[in-house]
């Protein structure tokens, strides 16, 4: 962590013991997103606690960056153990730092289908439908179209009105892109599959381009702390605390008010002191989909078995949290290629080109080091990956749901809200207008394939032997036999893709996972063998769902805790079904609508206070 931000943390103010309109916890993606918005009226006072500090260094801000793991700036948690990945763990990425997983993330701005997000809304979330968000993904949004040159050049096509003119986050493209990627187009286009003009008009399947979290101007990442923080940062009724771990929600508890959250206590991490702070009207949970669970059980709300083996005492046993756990599974095949053009993603590990690269950046803003993941992105309905997509929508229906899931699924609400996702999931991926497999179309052999709508559940829970250290992550993928069946034809997919004659300029050799694989266990095999089977994208989601109390879910549809008064959850940990699609462009529309369902209900308090009801 770089001096600046230990003199920034010193110099913040002393909040043990003060009151505020609204705690909110965690000042990441969204965290930081709603704390700007509350703030907008100037007679709330906001508090944001965050575990880790301010970091503006280069390696956050130049997208090429945005292609390595910044492990620097995040926690260090290793998953439990995927019994059905060889008993493998994996690193479990959250970002550490203010702004969260979008200080370090990919920089990927997509949104998902229509169908995705209509999805919510027929779990009993009233009012969470494409329609409703795509308000809110235009509020969170400023585009920039990409450069007329890159628009002739590779043809990419874009709709601005899908997109916000005035919001914090800069919609926008790199001013660079590698010439292999005319030929990538073209062998995608061969596919047949479909071609939207604009993926965030609610059509995001087939070959998209897709913006990037980039700010135009400097060609330097946009991300929560630079678009919703820093902006704002001078209003004297919004404070930032970093370098704090909050570790327990405090409830006032009685027959008449029940669980009330009044405030929260927490430690520092320079000097390991303990304080509490208060909340009139607000607790929000933003602390993400890995720690938000652990802060509920932490604090007596969660699984009675996970509280009692942690020494917690129960104050509701509430099984749902933790559970519903979903990410983006995914398998890397590795083609070798000949006669690529030059530059290409390999030119920057020769040192020579690499240095040449970074001082066109530093110079001019443009060249290899604006992109980071690049523009374009495949995503694929099931159709399109495998004819025998409807043998396994069938295989979907007729499964006896309990056999695959975990055993806190005993709990006979949390079965019925996950029935319900799998019927909504095999809706799905009997549709052309919803994906199954995500493909990013690089301009390099690396061929990656990832699992969009998992029926595998994970869990996050306390570990019981130290509760306030890491939770125990446990993704269980491919707990459920169908998210490997379709994993595997997606690696097939890929393989008859490499195949094609627009492709053969290349030469493709595939070596993992190699020709000689060819049943679901050699693929399988082949790649658990090279390490190119992951559990996650980064994308942890559904750990505190937003659905019906009756569908074992969290959050009402109002984003506020069931059995509860004054908390409310607001980060990726509500996603109730997994969207095909990178998280935060989403988690930014989620985070816009949770500050004004908020606000809503503090003024209309306020107006009942008034009246005197
Ligand atoms: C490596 C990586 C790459 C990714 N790539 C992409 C991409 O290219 N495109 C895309 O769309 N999405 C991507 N994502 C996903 C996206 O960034 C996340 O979905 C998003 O950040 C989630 O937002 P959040 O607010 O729920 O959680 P976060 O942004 O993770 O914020 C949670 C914050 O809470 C803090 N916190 C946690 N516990 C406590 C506590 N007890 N007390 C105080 N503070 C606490 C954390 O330090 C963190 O800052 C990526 C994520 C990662 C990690």
């Amino acid at each position: 962590i770089p001096n600046t931000s230990q003199a920034k943390s010193s110099a913040e103010p002393d909040v043990g013991g003060k009151t505020f309109d609204y705690i909110v916890v965690g000042g990441g993606l969204t965290g930081l997103t709603v704390a700007n918005r509350l703030s907008e009226d100037g007679d709330r006072s906001v508090l944001v606690i965050e575990n880790g500090f301010v970091n503006d260094d280069v390696s956050t801000q130049i997208p090429a960056f945005g292609n390595s793991l910044n492990t620097d700036l995040m926690y260090d948690i290793p998953s439990a153990p995927n019994a059905n990945i060889d008993d493998q763990s994996f690193p479990v990425y959250v970002g550490n730092v203010v702004g969260g997983g979008s200080v370090i993330n990919g920089m990927a701005l997509d949104r998902a289908s229509a169908a995705d997000y209509d999805a919510w809304e027929q779990l009993g979330n009233n009012g969470w439908n494409w329609n409703s968000l795509l308000y809110y993904f235009k509020k969170s949004t400023t585009f920039t179209p990409p450069v007329a040159d890159n628009v002739k050049n590779f043809g990419i096509t874009y709709d601005s009105s899908y997109y916000g003119t005035d919001g914090p986050i800069q919609a926008s493209f790199p001013n660079f892109e590698y010439p292999d990627t005319k030929t990538i187009w073209k062998s995608f286009k061969a596919e047949g599959i479909p071609l939207p003009r604009e993926h965030a008009a609610g059509t995001a399947v087939g070959a998209l381009w897709i913006p990037t979290a980039l700010q135009p101007k400097n060609q330097t990442r946009s991300q929560a702390k630079n678009a919703y923080y820093d902006p704002v940062k001078s209003r004297s009724n919004l404070v930032l605390i970093t370098g704090k771990r909050v570790n327990e929600i405090l409830f006032d508890q009685s027959l008449l008010t029940g669980l009330k959250a009044k405030g929260v206590q927490f430690v520092s991490r320079s000097d390991q002191s303990v304080k509490q702070v208060y909340a009139k009207r607000e607790v929000i949970l933003a602390a993400g989909a890995v720690f938000t669970p652990q802060l509920l059980q932490l604090s007596g709300l969660g699984p009675k078995d996970v509280l009692t083996a942690a020494g917690v005492k129960v104050k509701k046993d509430m099984p749902a949290v933790g559970a519903n756990m979903q990410d983006h599974p995914n398998a890397y095949a590795y083609f070798d290629l000949k006669n690529m053009s030059t530059p290409n993603p390999f030119s920057l590990l020769d040192p020579v080109y690499m240095a040449a690269a970074r001082a066109q950046y530093d110079t001019n803003k443009t060249g290899p080091y604006t992109q980071a993941h690049g523009s374009s992105i495949a995503f694929l309905s099931l159709q399109s990956i495998t004819e025998k997509y409807s043998q396994i929508v069938n295989t979907i229906t007729a499964q006896n749901a309990r056999s695959f899931l975990p055993s806190v699924y005993a709990d006979s609400t949390l079965l019925r809200g996950f029935q319900k996702q799998r019927d909504i999931i095999a809706n799905l991926y009997s549709r052309s207008d919803a994906a199954a497999g995500e493909v990013p179309m690089v301009p390099f052999g690396v061929a990656i394939s990832a699992l969009q709508r998992p029926l595998s559940r994970g869990t996050v829970t306390l570990n019981p032997s130290n509760k306030y250290g890491n939770p125990v992550v446990q993704w269980n993928t491919f707990q459920n036999p169908v998210d490997r069946q379709i994993l595997v034809e997606m690696v097939r997919w890929t393989r008859k893709h490499w195949a094609r004659t627009e492709l053969n300029c290349f030469s493709p050799i595939e070596l993992i996972p190699g020709v000689e694989a060819q049943t679901d266990d050699e693929i399988i095999d082949a790649l658990i063998q090279h390490n190119y089977l992951q559990a996650s994208f980064a994308h942890m989601s559904g750990s505190c769902s937003m659905m019906p109390q009756s569908y074992g879910g969290v959050v009402a549809s109002d984003l506020t805790v069931y059995n509860t008064k004054g908390l409310s959850i607001v980060d990726a940990s509500i996603i109730p079904l997994i969207p095909a699609t990178h998280l935060q462009a989403t988690m930014y529309a989620v985070a816009e609508k949770a500050a004004d369902l908020i606000k809503a209900r503090n003024s209309a308090t306020l107006l009942s206070s008034l009246l005197g009801f």
